[in-house]
């Protein structure tokens, strides 16, 4: 059998997208994980599976697994690449999109210069429901690990987030601290660690390394995490521009509303491979 996808990246954060609106695809977690290996398969960091709607108030469902396999809550790069992909595919010719993913709703605007953005919803403060083991919700909160200390925040956008600052986040130990936090076990469902950078009252410098794949070019809700933690700091004002290593994202947000992100989302090519 042979399955039709399109290679796509927000920022460098890149995906194969298979539409299961017209095709009916079922993968196990070994396939997704053979096929986002970058020397034996096609290589991503996620798979988004574009599904018919559950509820018939929203277009689209939408399924995100990483590249370990694993599926997931949230993905704000994805969600970009999800709109721009099924108005390419003529699956829908709305500009709105209203999409359902494991964790909520989400709307989808495509703008007319090409950008897309993405009301993500309200973030989520609430340990238990991030989840993040505390006694009581704080806005930063104090982690040992190894004997090691980190001051963190707690995000979930969907999916879990620890943010912590960092003075210069291009010397940031990412792959040491992110793989000893990203499965420590004050995080249950493991997290997405990100290493925050503030340039300025409305820009900083972010890195993260994903649960489930490791460091990437760009994480969109990594980027949503850290920009309300630092608005919940005063150190940020919104609109943030958050700077990853692979471009910049533009988050909007207030306290006790729902967060905006606006990016790019682009196409690479089209393939086909057999299962
Ligand atoms: N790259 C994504 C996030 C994908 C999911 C994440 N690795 C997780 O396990 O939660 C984004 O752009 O948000």
């Amino acid at each position: 059998m042979l399955v039709q996808f399109s290679k796509m990246h927000g920022l460098g954060n890149d995906f194969v997208v298979i539409d299961n609106v017209t095709q009916n695809i079922f993968l196990s977690r070994e396939q997704i994980s053979k096929l986002a290996d970058r020397h034996l398969g096609i290589g991503f960091d996620q798979l988004l599976m574009v599904e018919p709607p559950y509820d018939p108030d929203v277009d689209f469902h939408y399924r995100i697994f990483n590249a370990d396999g694993s599926e997931v809550e949230q993905c704000g790069n994805g969600a970009r690449c999800f709109g721009r992909f099924v108005r390419m595919k003529g699956l829908t010719n709305k500009s709105e999109i209203s999409v359902s993913t494991k964790k909520g709703v989400i709307q989808i605007r495509l703008e007319a210069d090409g950008q897309v953005n993405v009301d993500m919803g309200a973030p989520i403060l609430e340990p238990s429901e991030i989840p993040f083991r505390a006694n009581k919700q704080e806005i930063t909160y104090i982690l040992r690990a190894e004997e090691q200390t980190f001051f963190v925040g707690a995000v979930s956008m969907g999916n879990p987030h620890c943010v912590m600052l960092v003075d210069d986040v291009a010397s940031a130990p990412v792959q040491e601290t992110g793989a000893l936090l990203t499965k420590f076990e004050r995080f249950p469902e493991g997290a997405n660690i990100g290493f925050l950078q503030i340039t300025d009252t409305n820009a900083a410098k972010l890195r993260v390394f994903e649960r489930g794949v490791g460091e990437t070019q760009a994480c969109g809700t990594g980027a949503c995490a850290a920009a309300v933690w630092g608005i919940l700091q005063e150190k940020l004002k919104s609109p943030a521009r958050i700077e990853l290593p692979g471009g910049s994202l533009e988050i909007s947000w207030q306290p006790g509303e729902s967060l905006w992100m606006r990016g790019p989302a682009e196409h690479v090519f089209d393939g086909q491979f057999s299962l």
